[in-house]
């Protein structure tokens, strides 16, 4: 049995990321990482702009001035300004080549063809000069940028529709058992319904991978190895649930040893989730979770969770772990280490009531897991913790 350390190490040594390319339309780019860097086509903004509504000025030494025009947004003629000539402009219009500043409306009085300014101005005031973001040529985003909301705006403001970016890892969620069903369908005594399989999905979803498929297997050794091997050969990651522990049912171990996975740990001395497995067959990562559902859950956040962001390239690979003053007291039987079910508040954290590795319900108000560390037996009340905030 290694140390949670120990672990977490192994999986970030043995995942690369995959940087696999893929080409895909901007707006699907969310959470993606540029492979390649992209060059501006045009000037932003492309011309020069105007960032009030107020009046163009070809400054002369008087406070006074002739309007002779008006330019409004998206309009494309170009009134020419001597010195002493305003235009009425809006906001994001074009500035005419001959004004040289713009004045803001509620600094001007106007009295017909005549419009007087407050106070002086200097040259370039209110206009954005064209190519102030970028220009044409250079470089917009690097190689690497991850896509967020604004850099999607940002490089669709520039007419782009599609980047080149690094894919997603496509994952396979197997679960095992012959007392799973499927909720909606009645349930017949021994039976339970299967909801690993929608929980990690969901979990991936949240992290905004999916490519994702659904797997279900009976404890039959032939079948568990078969469906195995198919879905190492097809993904990037395998996540199974169930079967890794001693039981003469649990198969996942034997059959993963068979189709020659390299194993790089199996149990952690953690509470919940000792019996996890973590292998490799060439590129493809694979995890074996426990079946017990708040433990497959805590590992898929500590571990799996690290994989996934390795494979993506990213440069924040953990959760944020940060300090909170406890609000409950709370006795930590045995020597592992643990992971409890927390609601995190401004600086506070409560530990949860119904800690048992089969139990969701607790789980399913949690948006934090408090880590004790194996030294730590009792938790008292303002303790310091350290809390692991869970991206609900
Ligand atoms: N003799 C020992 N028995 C067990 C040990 C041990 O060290 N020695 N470890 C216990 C611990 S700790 C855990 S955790 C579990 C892990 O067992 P498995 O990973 O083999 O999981 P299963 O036995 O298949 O299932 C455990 C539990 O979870 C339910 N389950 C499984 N899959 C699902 C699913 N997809 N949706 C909902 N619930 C699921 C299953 O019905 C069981 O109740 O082993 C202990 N035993
Ligand atoms: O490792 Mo188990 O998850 O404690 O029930």
């Amino acid at each position: 049995m290694i140390t949670i350390n120990e672990a977490l190490n192994a999986v970030k040594i043995n995942i690369s990321p995959l940087l696999k390319e893929a080409i895909k339309p901007l707006e699907r780019c969310g959470g993606y990482q540029l492979s390649k860097d992209i060059a501006s086509p045009i000037n932003m903004p492309p011309f020069r702009q105007s960032a009030m509504d107020g009046y163009a000025l070809n400054l002369h030494n008087d406070l006074s001035y002739t309007l002779i025009g008006e330019v409004k947004a998206g309009d494309n003629h170009q009134p020419t300004l001597k010195p002493g000539d305003a235009v009425r402009i809006f906001t994001g219009a074009p500035v005419p080549e001959t004004a040289n500043t713009v004045m803001m409306q509620e600094k001007v009085a106007t009295n017909g063809s005549k419009i007087t300014i407050e106070n002086d101005v200097p040259i370039g005031h209110n206009i954005r000069p064209m190519g102030e973001q970028v220009k044409t040529g250079d470089i917009a985003l690097k190689k690497g940028t991850k896509l967020t909301p604004a850099a999607i705006g940002y490089l669709t403001s520039l007419g782009i529709t599609e980047a080149a970016v690094y894919k997603k890892p496509s994952v396979a969620l197997i679960t095992t058992g012959n007392e799973l069903i499927e909720a909606g369908e009645p349930l017949a005594y021994g039976k339970i319904y299967e909801s690993n399989s929608k929980m990690l999905l969901n979990a991936l979803y949240n992290l905004k991978f999916y490519d994702v498929t659904i797997h279900k297997v009976e404890d039959d050794y032939i079948k568990t190895k078969n469906k195995l091997e198919t879905v190492i050969n097809n993904n990037d990651l395998v996540i199974v649930t169930g079967g890794i522990s001693v039981g003469d049912y649990d198969f996942v171990g034997k059959a993963l040893k068979e189709l020659q996975v390299k194993e790089v740990f199996y149990k952690v001395k953690q509470k919940p989730g000792k019996p996890l497995f973590f292998g490799k067959k060439e590129d493809t990562a694979i995890f074996a979770l426990p079946g017990n559902p708040a433990a497959a859950l805590s590992c898929f956040y500590a571990y799996v969770y690290i994989a996934l962001q390795k494979m993506m390239n990213y440069n924040t690979i953990e959760l944020p772990r940060i300090k909170a003053k406890s609000m409950s007291e709370f006795v930590k039987r045995g020597d592992r280490p643990q992971f409890l079910k927390a609601i995190y508040n401004d600086n506070q954290v409560e530990i949860l009531e119904g800690q048992n590795s089969s139990m969701l319900q607790t789980f399913a108000l949690s948006n934090a897991l408090v880590f004790v560390p194996e030294d730590v037996s009792i938790i008292n009340l303002n303790d310091e913790l350290e809390v692991i905030v869970l991206p609900v």
